[in-house]
């Protein structure tokens, strides 16, 4: 099989808490990685490993220290989180922090529908665009398609972060990071949204990275699985070699680590 070349690689990443201060820590570790379309990659780790930092360092959020950070080989490492957003799109733990809770679903999705775009949105494209956000609330089958009109303030979590989840794809973005976004939820409506999660991200062929710390999504899902530890990533596995790994693997891979 041909490799294609990397959509985001990461080559010595060092990013650093309070930089050019007495206090400046290295949080990621000369980290590499390199991420080609249409992988979905779970990222496992122990506390404070660095997975946030290394989606908050991939968003722009946290600066590049060193190293580069390589978009279809050109150096973005300077490029702020909103020139970032352009492709990338990601989805938080908290679900207060997706979306507007005064406005309602329609109005969320039509926000995220517009992102990046100039023009205003033509009257005549709204009844259109609400059969499209009835199609795809629909298809998160969890009543959201009932609550268009509803502030999001008033959902359920689940529903919440299935409309999140919604707002970070339906412009497809080139890499999606989910950042624990089910851990917030009760085991039954996690396991809902997880496969839900999967189905989109299968069906659309999307480039994803999921932050999880359960272990049997983290095997469940997916083409490639990472562990991150101490700023680096220490395991790397995909395809057939992914498939064959056990919950036992993980944790004994982690018991080294710990
Ligand atoms: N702004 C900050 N200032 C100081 N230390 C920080 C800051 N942000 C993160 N850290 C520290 O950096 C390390 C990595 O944190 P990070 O949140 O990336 O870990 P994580 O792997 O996502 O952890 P968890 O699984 O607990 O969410 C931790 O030790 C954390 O306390």
């Amino acid at each position: 099989m041909v490799q294609n070349k990397p959509l985001l690689s990461l080559k010595e990443v060092v990013a650093y808490v309070n930089p050019n201060t007495p206090a400046q820590t290295a949080l990621l570790n000369q980290l590499n990685l390199e991420i080609f379309e249409g992988d979905f990659i779970t990222v496992i780790g122990p506390n404070g490993a660095g997975k946030s930092t290394l989606f908050n360092t991939i968003a722009g959020s946290i600066p590049v220290g060193s190293g580069q950070l390589l978009h279809h080989g050109r150096n973005i490492a300077k490029e702020n989180v909103v020139k970032r957003s352009q492709f990338i799109s990601r989805v938080f733990q908290d679900p207060k922090m997706g979306t507007a809770p005064r406005m309602t679903v329609a109005e969320n999705l039509n926000l995220a529908a517009k992102r990046g775009d100039s023009r205003t949105l033509k009257l005549r494209g709204l009844k259109k665009k609400r059969q499209l956000f009835k199609k795809l609330t629909a298809s998160m089958n969890n009543g959201l398609a009932d609550k268009l009109d509803v502030a999001t303030e008033n959902l359920s979590g689940g529903q919440r972060q299935a409309l999140s989840f919604l707002m970070a794809i339906i412009k497809r973005p080139e890499l999606l990071l989910l950042d624990e976004h089910t851990a917030a939820l009760d085991p039954k409506t996690s396991a809902q949204l997880m496969e839900q999660t999967n189905r989109n991200i299968t069906e659309q062929k999307l480039t994803c990275l999921m932050i999880t710390h359960r272990m049997d999504d983290a095997l469940k899902y997916g083409n490639r699985l990472v562990v991150l530890d101490k700023g680096k990533i220490t395991f790397d596995v995909s395809g057939e070699q992914k498939k064959k790994l056990t919950k036992e693997d993980l944790l004994a891979l982690f018991s080294e680590i710990e």
